[in-house]
């Protein structure tokens, strides 16, 4: 199997927030074990910036909070955490290769398929990749923030049968453990709807940042992609292998939805980011969600944000409810003229299909 191991903040920091050197060796050894029962293995770690703050002196209560001096610490601490990694892995005969993506790098589909090709050819070289987010040039206002998403985005991308995210709660749990002591563990869940993602709460702890929410969000995308997720305890004894063979009890196991989305829908759907909205009226998004159509500009209502041709847009009804995601093939300023529009009153040359039905995505209620 092909396994994608997400491993968080407060799963790697000590109680000062500095780097735990045995969390990083515990999961090596598992992962060391997991490969020699012939899996393979990709790491997404969090922990640069955590690894950069006591070089420079800012650990503790000085803790800094700006993007700029954050992103400059991650830059510092991210080498340094590939040297734990690097080291601890080489122990076990194992090379590293370090991969840092950006949203953007998901987003643009030759970059994506650039980053596609070369993960995979790490693995083929039987080397462990290990992934974080370019923090320091992340962009502050795209930028995946925890690593969750991009875990399991990567995970779709090595097309890989498993995705485990390792924290430091035992799973999803009934409530919020530092709310409620008496919350129980979800041992499965077959379909996320609301109340499961009303359940996971706000953000994470101190040291973490998603939280179990975008834990929750990461096991989506991973069940649209057809790939089964276990959210569990980084602290277990033998998780990773147990999460793998699928024992049950071992944590929160989320299982893929039975149809798989093509690759381009799923690129549509959960890596390209959307650049405006596109309201519909009732009848065509009936069209849309019913018998699978396209998207013409009669049933177009308004237009907003400034996309132009091949971005990628929200589609929402009458009621601003956003219920399908495409690539628009008209620009937001040539649909605004021509919206409502039946296809015969269409000046010359101008597409009939504002969103192609190979280019649409419905997305869950
Ligand atoms: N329903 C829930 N079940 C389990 N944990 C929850 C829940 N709601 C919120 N949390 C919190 O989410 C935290 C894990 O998220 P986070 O700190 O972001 O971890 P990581 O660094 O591993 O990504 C847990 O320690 C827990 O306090
Ligand atoms: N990319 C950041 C980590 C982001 C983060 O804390 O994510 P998470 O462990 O999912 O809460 C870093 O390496 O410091």
């Amino acid at each position: 199997m092909r396994v994608v191991v997400k491993i968080g903040s407060s799963s790697l920091t000590d109680e000062e927030g500095e780097i735990a050197r045995g969390a990083i060796e515990k999961l090596c050894a598992e992962v060391a074990d997991v490969r020699a029962a012939g899996h393979e293995v990709v790491v997404v770690s969090s922990g640069a910036i955590a690894a950069g703050l006591p070089s420079l002196g800012l650990g503790g209560p000085r803790r800094p909070r700006d993007a700029r001096t954050l992103q400059a610490v991650s830059a510092v601490g991210q080498s340094r955490l590939m040297r734990v990694y690097d080291d601890v892995l080489g122990s076990h005969g194992i090379v590293g290769g370090q991969v840092l993506l950006a949203p953007l790098d998901f987003m643009i589909r030759q970059q994506y398929l650039h980053a596609r090709g070369t993960l995979t050819r790490l693995i083929e070289l039987g080397t462990v990749p290990v992934v974080n987010e370019n923090d320091a040039i992340a962009d502050d206002e795209i930028r995946f923030g925890d690593n969750d998403r991009l875990a399991a985005l990567v995970a779709h991308l090595v097309e890989a049968d498993v995705l485990v995210l390792l924290t430091d709660a035992p799973g999803l749990l009934t409530a919020d453990p530092r709310l409620d002591s008496t919350a129980s563990l979800i041992e499965e869940i077959v379909e996320i709807d609301h109340e499961l993602e009303a359940l996971a709460g706000g953000a994470g702890t101190v040291r973490g940042s998603g939280g179990m929410a975008s834990k929750i969000a990461a096991a989506k995308i991973a069940a649209w992609t057809g790939v089964r997720a276990v959210i569990a305890a980084a602290a277990r004894q033998d998780v990773l292998r147990d999460a793998v063979e699928g024992r049950a009890g071992i944590g929160t196991v989320v299982q893929p939805r039975p149809i798989k989305l093509s690759a381009r829908k799923l690129w549509i759907a959960f890596a390209v980011g959307s650049a405006g909205t596109i309201v519909v009226d009732d009848g065509a998004r009936r069209a849309l969600v019913q018998q699978n159509r396209s998207l013409l500009p009669a049933g177009v209502v308004d237009v907003r944000g400034a996309f132009t041709e091949d971005d990628a847009v929200e589609l929402a009804g009458p009621d601003g409810k956003v219920f399908a995601k495409g690539l628009a093939r008209l620009s937001a300023s040539m649909l605004d003229e021509v919206k409502g529009r039946r296809t015969d009153d269409l000046p010359a040359g101008v597409t009939h299909e504002v969103v192609h039905r190979d280019d649409l995505v419905m997305l869950p209620a």
